[in-house]
């Protein structure tokens, strides 16, 4: 099913075109890795996805309900965001991941079943009481993802969660990102710089070049079938990705 779908998307800005994107869809239960160069328009794209930019002209329709001035608010109150800095206020764990569900008055009940939920999913419980000012980048990214999934929302938005954290980290919290997503029907859109992040997280993969969307498919298609020459460029980089272990699209018996 589509959850969120971007159609004739332009974006002009002084006059230059930032972005020209006939189609574009995220789905239920998927996550879809956005890439190009550093100004290819990935920000750009996500902004107005995410409902916070207005296109120059345009679409983006949430399940079907095209998005306006009207239902702006509701509808971005179904999304959620987790941004290379955690961006926590300076509170404790507990109170950031309750915060965004105070302000959707959420029930004080379901609040306290949710913070715990997420708390424990994120392995963070023995800092719930802690101010999250002494936390390290990683356990202040997982106090940010806690706070994003505890939303509950039907479209998840990651701007590139893992950058700046050391290399184990990184990887663990990535397993453990792969393993929450799974079974969840959270739309996903994922914006990373390194491509080795993809195989791990991303079901489907969509190129941006020059603000054009010039490639999508599963990570495996695009590795191995490169559509033309800006595609096999972007991705020349990617250390040993023949043998990358494509752990989602194998599964889902791409
Ligand atoms: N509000 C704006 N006004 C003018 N130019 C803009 C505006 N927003 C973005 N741009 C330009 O649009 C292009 C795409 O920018 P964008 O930040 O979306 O790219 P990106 O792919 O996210 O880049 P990066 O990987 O460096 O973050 C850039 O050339 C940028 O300078």
């Amino acid at each position: 099913m589509v959850v969120l779908e971007a159609k004739d998307i332009k974006f002009i800005k002084n006059g230059r075109r930032i972005l020209d994107i006939d189609t574009f869809t995220l789905r239920e239960g998927e996550v879809t890795a956005l890439i190009g160069v550093n100004g290819a328009g990935k920000t750009s794209f996500m902004q107005i996805l995410a409902l916070l930019q207005q296109p120059t002209s345009g679409q983006v329709l949430f399940k079907g309900e095209p998005a306006g001035k009207k239902n702006l608010l509701p509808l971005r109150k179904r999304m959620a965001f987790v941004f290379q800095q955690p961006l926590l206020l300076d509170m404790t764990v507990r109170e950031n991941i309750e915060t965004g569900l105070r302000l959707r008055k959420v029930a004080k009940k379901e609040i306290d079943r949710r913070v715990a939920l997420w708390l424990e999913k994120l392995d963070i419980q023995h800092l719930a009481d802690g101010p999250v000012r002494f936390l390290s980048g990683g356990e202040a990214q997982r106090v940010s993802i806690a706070r994003a999934l505890a939303l509950e929302p039907e479209v998840l938005f990651l701007d590139e969660p893992f950058t700046g954290l050391d290399s184990p980290t990184r990887g663990q919290l990535l397993l453990d990102m792969a393993k929450l997503l799974q079974g969840t029907k959270m739309a996903t859109l994922f914006v990373t710089h390194d491509y080795a992040e993809i195989p791990y997280l991303a079901h489907r993969l969509a190129v941006l070049d020059q603000g054009r969307i010039i490639q999508t498919g599963t990570p495996r298609q695009i590795y191995e079938r490169p559509k033309n020459q800006a595609v096999a460029r972007l991705l020349q980089w990617v250390p040993f990705r023949s043998e990358m272990p494509l752990l989602i699209s194998q599964k889902r018996g791409h």
